[in-house]
């Protein structure tokens, strides 16, 4: 597996926004998209191309450049990977969407899954998962589960910030699945919180802290 920790500047300038504490929801929410735009690109950076001929605006046929092989299902991990969709369908905005609903339940920090309508040629799919915070890494592995069963064998993640200990349980369940993130932070407080973090980003997207 590897991990991706995208440096550009932009991404990081973006993230350093997002971690003020007083930022409006309508920013975080704008920000979070605008980061995970910036991460479909570099996600998608070794997409295969192939040649193509097409007539040009002269008449001339030319060759051109399209992507090949696979296709790709965007899976948000309700609620909070939803602030990041809009972003992620910029770049591609061909792609299916493949919901799955799961949250963390607070004391136990285990994922409770209450949802998923996953796109029925999974299989023939690479899956980009999205979701703002990898935390202890329960809610991905349940994820990462649920795709593979369903047949998915190409699976990717785009995250916003990861925590180590996330990024560790991930690798030894799942070895073959790719992470991009804005950063990799230092690590998770007693209550499962990433250090120094976003806070609840689900909280922080909608509204709702
Ligand atoms: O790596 P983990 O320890 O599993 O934690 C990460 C999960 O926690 C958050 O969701 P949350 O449970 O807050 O749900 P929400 O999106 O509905 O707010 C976050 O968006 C991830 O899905
Ligand atoms: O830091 C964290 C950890 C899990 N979920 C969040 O929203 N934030
Ligand atoms: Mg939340």
């Amino acid at each position: 597996m590897a991990v991706h920790e995208i440096k550009h500047p932009l991404v990081q300038h973006k993230l350093g926004v997002m971690r003020e504490a007083n930022l409006s929801s309508k920013d975080f929410r704008q920000l979070a998209s605008e980061v995970g735009n910036l991460l479909t690109y570099e996600a998608t950076r070794d997409l295969k191309t192939e040649p193509a001929t097409i007539e040009s605006w002269s008449g001339d046929e030319i060759s051109v450049e399209k992507i090949k092989g696979k296709k790709i299902t965007v899976v948000p991990i309700l609620r909070a990977g939803l602030g990041m969709l809009d972003g992620v369908m910029e770049l591609i905005p061909n792609a299916k969407i493949s919901v799955v609903g799961l949250y963390r339940n607070e004391e136990t920090l285990e994922p409770v899954a209450y949802f998923d309508k996953v796109v029925k040629d999974i299989d023939q799919r690479t899956a980009l998962i999205v979701d703002p915070m990898l935390a202890t890494g329960g809610t991905l592995i349940a994820t990462i589960d649920l795709l593979k069963q369903r047949g998915c064998n190409h699976i990717m993640g785009l995250f916003l910030v990861a925590a180590p200990e996330g990024i560790e349980a991930v690798q030894s369940a799942h070895p073959d699945v790719d992470i991009f993130t804005a950063s990799v932070d230092d690590k998770l407080n007693e209550q499962g919180y990433i250090l120094p973090g976003l806070g609840d980003a689900g909280d922080r997207i909608f509204g709702t802290r």
